[in-house]
């Protein structure tokens, strides 16, 4: 497919030409750019791939033609950051209609598959992280849903748990998607919230979850995104725009009288007194982890155990060649969230495996990065029905365990003899 438009914006002329992989805006157009420092010179020609193509609007009252676009600030380099770049150009009489629908062609190209003008709950937690959320949303993040058309209802969350209330009584109709501006516990509360309802499956089946970083870790984003785009607002931005739905496991965490949904870790010995240890350290950003990591690991302590676990695989070498899941979760309706394994209060079945022990690391995940830098879990999967556990039992000493902390940022930990 090629389409083109030639148009004249006072005495320049604009030359625009879509196909199918990306817009080609050439010539003499007005340009606005968003919180850019870019020197508007470098904008005569600009190739702009589909993905970040917003949208084209041409104002049949002011003869107006608008492309809203992101605009690599580096071309070629894969991780560049975005602008948000709005092209203006004036249309002849003689030319509106060719312009509309040259608008109407590409803006269905861009939107293929995709709903277009979203309609967007956003959620943002004024105190996540350093408390930027609030400045990361308005800045950056509005301008672009407003680039896009989404429609935005937005709302800060007042107090915790608020968000859990929200999702809960949310109009699941009236969204296609809600959308996070905070660290991963506002996402655990709408998960939670949504669990909660009579229709917890036909909410958390209809209503995508998109996530902008706002927190210390925020380790779904950068699990979908990658470390650095993942902490990129605008990135995760056009994600929730542009990006296609991805299912994803939600584990059933009970004790006592209480069960809640958990969608990333779960953590016992030293990777969680590491977090406990570190909570008046959230000034510093990711880094406490690390540091109360050593804290953990230089005190030397082991920490007793008893699990019970239906292994599925435990061979290393299998877990990393891409094993195939073979498990089958029931579907179990629209309705309320049913458990899929024996509660504890019923007797451990035969094929489970029983670990009575002292450990320093009991740490399962659904999701490979636990951290900037910390692949805890490289061999995990979202969506296959299994969680994947890291295992140090107590009986390695302090170099085993600071070697597997210096292989986490690459994943190697796990051919360490020490980890099962
Ligand atoms: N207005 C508020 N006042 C106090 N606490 C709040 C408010 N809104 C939300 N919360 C609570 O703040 C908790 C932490 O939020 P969030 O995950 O956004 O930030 P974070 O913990 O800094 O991020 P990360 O998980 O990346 O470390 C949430 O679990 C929520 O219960």
């Amino acid at each position: 497919m090629l389409h083109s438009l030639k148009l004249a914006n006072g005495p320049n002329t604009v030359q625009l030409t879509y196909d199918g992989i990306g817009l080609r805006v050439e010539g003499g157009l007005d340009v606005e750019q968003k919180s850019s420092r870019r020197s508007l010179s470098d904008l005569t020609i600009v190739p702009i791939a589909k993905v970040n193509v917003l949208s084209l609007r041409f104002d049949n009252d002011t003869h107006l033609l608008q492309i809203h676009a992101l605009v690599p600030r580096q071309h070629a380099v894969p991780e560049s950051p975005l602008d948000l770049c709005i092209f203006r150009c004036s249309v002849d009489q003689a030319k509106t209609n060719e312009t509309e629908t040259f608008c109407q062609t590409v803006m269905e190209n861009i939107y293929e598959g995709i709903i277009t003008g979203r309609r967007l709950k956003v959620l943002v937690n004024p105190f996540s992280g350093q408390g930027h959320a609030k400045k990361i949303f308005k800045e950056k993040v509005a301008p672009v849903f407003e680039s896009a058309q989404c429609k935005v209802d937005y709302q800060e969350t007042e107090y915790q748990g608020h968000a859990v209330e929200i999702a809960k009584d949310l109009d699941i109709n009236a969204y296609d998607a809600i959308v996070t501006v905070s660290g991963d516990g506002i996402i655990h509360e709408v998960i939670n919230g949504f669990s909660q309802r009579s229709d917890a499956r036909t909410a958390l089946k209809k209503v995508p979850l998109g996530v902008i970083p706002g927190g210390t870790g925020n380790a779904l984003s950068i699990c979908m995104l990658g470390e650095k785009l993942g902490f990129d607002p605008i990135h995760t931005a056009r994600q929730v725009i542009k990006g296609k739905n991805m299912s994803f496991d939600l584990c059933s965490v009970a004790f006592d009288d209480h069960r809640y949904m958990s969608f990333l870790s779960h953590n016992y010995g030293i990777t969680s007194y590491a977090d406990l240890g570190t909570e008046n350290m959230r000034w510093m950003g990711d880094a406490r982890t690390i540091i109360g990591l050593l804290q953990q690991i230089f005190k030397g302590e082991n920490y007793k155990i008893e699990a019970a676990v239906q292994i599925v695989e435990a061979n290393k070498e299998k877990i990393k060649s891409n094993f195939p899941s073979e498990v089958q979760l029931p579907d179990t309706g629209n309705g309320p969230i049913q458990d899929t394994i024996p509660s504890l209060n019923e007797p451990v079945p035969d094929d489970w495996t029983i670990i009575k022990d002292d450990i320093s690391f009991f740490l399962t995940s659904k999701t490979p990065l636990l951290a900037r830098g910390m692949l805890s879990h490289p061999c995990a999967e979202p969506n296959d029905g299994l969680l994947d556990l890291l295992l140090v039992r107590g009986n390695h000493g302090l170099f085993s365990k600071l070697d597997i902390f210096t292989k986490v940022e690459t994943g190697h930990q796990i051919d360490s003899d020490a980890v099962s």
